[in-house]
């Protein structure tokens, strides 16, 4: 029972980490789509998601209902995959998918030869930032930046990472040097200016900038704090 139950939660690995996001973060960047929908009633149904607290729904700025886990219910799937799937894999599952659900949304498609976007109008998307926090949240926030910018070089992907310095284990330092390896910068501390296309050109601050929230996940404890 626990199997299937795995390999149903595993398939559906990266939509959870969206519902647990959006249910720890009600700011959060994250738009839904139906993918997330239909893994959220897939987790639901699943025997290991039938924790003591029932989930609950919440309904997104297009108005799509989604299943909100708590952060028990979120750690709780975690543990019972952590008993076969190594926090690498789990990681770049997670990353991928919040990349491909990012590109699908907002249908990136990287600039034309002109270094222009293509379909350059005022809906169009300039950059993207990774903002990540120190624990696997942020993790899976290094991945997501590394796809997204593998779907397309033309991307303009950055990741913003405020404890950098204090991050010193194995799996951070090899998703950094895979960062650099992909022309991904990093950076510590998020300067505005970084978020315009060009210095002083005024017709680009126009265009957005979508922000990827990967600082905190089920480990999240009290206030926000620096
Ligand atoms: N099986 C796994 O572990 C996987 C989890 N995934 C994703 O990772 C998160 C859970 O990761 P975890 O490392 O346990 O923790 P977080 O990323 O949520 O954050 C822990 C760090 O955050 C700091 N922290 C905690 N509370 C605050 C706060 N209020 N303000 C600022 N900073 C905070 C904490 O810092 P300390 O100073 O307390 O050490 C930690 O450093 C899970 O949600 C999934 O998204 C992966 O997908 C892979 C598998």
């Amino acid at each position: 029972m626990r199997t299937t139950a795995s390999r149903t939660l595993l398939h559906h690995y990266s939509s959870r980490h969206f519902l647990s996001t959006l249910s720890q973060n009600n700011n959060s960047s994250y738009h839904t789509s139906q993918n997330i929908r239909r893994a959220s009633s897939l987790f639901m149904s699943s025997s290991v998601a039938t924790a003591s607290c029932p989930p609950s729904t919440a309904f997104t700025s297009s108005h799509e209902e989604i299943t909100l886990l708590t952060q028990q219910q979120a750690a709780h799937i975690d543990d019972v995959l952590m008993e076969t799937f190594s926090t690498d894999q789990l990681m770049e599952l997670a990353g991928l998918s919040v990349a491909q659900v990012v590109q699908t949304h907002y249908q990136l498609s990287g600039r034309g030869d002109d270094d222009r976007l293509e379909n350059d109008d005022e809906g169009s998307v300039q950059k993207i930032v990774v903002v990540c926090g120190p624990g696997n949240n942020g993790g899976d926030g290094l991945v997501a930046a590394r796809h997204l910018k593998m779907f397309n070089p033309t991307f303009n992907v950055m990741v913003v990472y405020p404890r950098l310095a204090s991050v010193e284990k194995p799996l951070y330092k090899r998703l950094l040097a895979q960062l650099n390896m992909c022309d991904v910068p990093v950076v510590t501390e998020l300067d505005e200016r970084m978020l315009l296309e060009r210095d002083g050109d005024v017709r680009r601050r126009r265009h957005n900038t979508i922000v990827i929230d990967a600082m905190l996940g089920y480990s999240s404890r009290g206030a926000v704090r620096e």
